[in-house]
């Protein structure tokens, strides 16, 4: 049995990765870690800041962080500094913290670290970069995508991987965040960003040329595709080698 912690234990992922995890019959929960102290379906969330003493005495196999960037660089550091295997789903790292994670997790653990862990947009990502190439003359590209009002990081980590999908398919164009007052139109991609309610997650590429345009999109109706994903992905991570991993890895993509 591969054994697990979460940190975001009481966030809105970490509550479903829970439940997923104990309902794995290859998984066992052992805890959470979160801002204040608690407990998730029978077991102890210890607090954040006792995230290293709790790691040694529950010592899991592999910790989920799905938490705010600031945070996780720490706990990825925590983990990985005690041999434990990661699943990063946390997004709006800024270079230097990625620069950092990958200095914590190379040579060290096997880490699968993705900005978006439903199997439909490990596969939309495809599927954009298969459109770039057939569309990189004679089509406006703009990137579109939608989150709850609760979502602070933009644009999403899935709109970003797209913007570097978009870019090694197109080569390095201008990225134009929003547009207002006069300006014409040149070979930049426009990025575009809602926040309200309560949506899931949606994203979507519009190809546009004379006379037609192309559009692809993805819609997350439940958070459930997400956690779904990142617990497969704890599961497989067990036992890899040392190193950074995507979700192509994950689904043998
Ligand atoms: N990769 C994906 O597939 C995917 C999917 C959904 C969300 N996300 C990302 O996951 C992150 C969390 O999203 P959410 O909607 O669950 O947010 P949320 O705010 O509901 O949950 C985050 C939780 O982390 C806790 N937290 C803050 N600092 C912490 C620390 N130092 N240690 C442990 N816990 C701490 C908060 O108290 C909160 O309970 C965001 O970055 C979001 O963009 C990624
Ligand atoms: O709800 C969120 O927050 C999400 N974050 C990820 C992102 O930033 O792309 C994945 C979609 C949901």
């Amino acid at each position: 049995m591969t054994k697990v912690v979460v940190c975001g234990a009481l966030g809105r992922m970490g509550t479903i990765i829970g439940r997923l995890v104990t309902e794995s019959p290859d998984l066992e929960l052992v805890g959470g870690v979160d801002l204040r102290e608690g407990s998730f379906y029978g077991v102890p969330v210890a607090e954040a800041e006792k995230i290293g003493e709790f790691l040694d005495e529950v010592r899991p196999d592999v910790l989920i962080d799905f938490t705010v960037a600031s945070a996780s660089v720490g706990n990825i550091k925590a983990a990985a500094a005690r041999g434990v295997a990661l699943v990063v789903g946390t997004t709006g790292f800024s270079p230097e913290q990625r620069e950092e994670i990958r200095s914590a997790i190379e040579g060290n653990v096997p880490a699968v670290i993705s900005s978006n862990f439903s199997v439909g947009v490990n596969i939309f990502w495809k599927l954009i970069r298969e459109a770039a190439r057939l569309l990189r003359d004679g089509y406006d590209v703009e990137v579109t995508e939608a989150h709850h009002r609760y979502k602070k990081d933009a644009p999403s980590g899935t709109a970003k991987t797209i913007l570097e999908v978009l870019d090694e398919e197109l080569g390095p164009r201008p990225h134009v965040y929003g547009r207002e007052g006069m300006k014409e139109r040149e070979n930049e991609i426009g990025v575009h960003v809602v926040r309200g309610g309560d949506i899931v997650g949606d994203h979507s590429v519009l190809f546009a040329g004379n006379y037609e345009t192309i559009e692809l999109s993805h819609r997350a109706y439940d958070r459930a595709v997400f956690a779904s994903g990142a617990v497969r992905a704890a599961a497989w991570a067990d036992g890899q080698a040392p190193g950074i991993y995507s979700m192509d890895d994950v689904l043998g993509l």
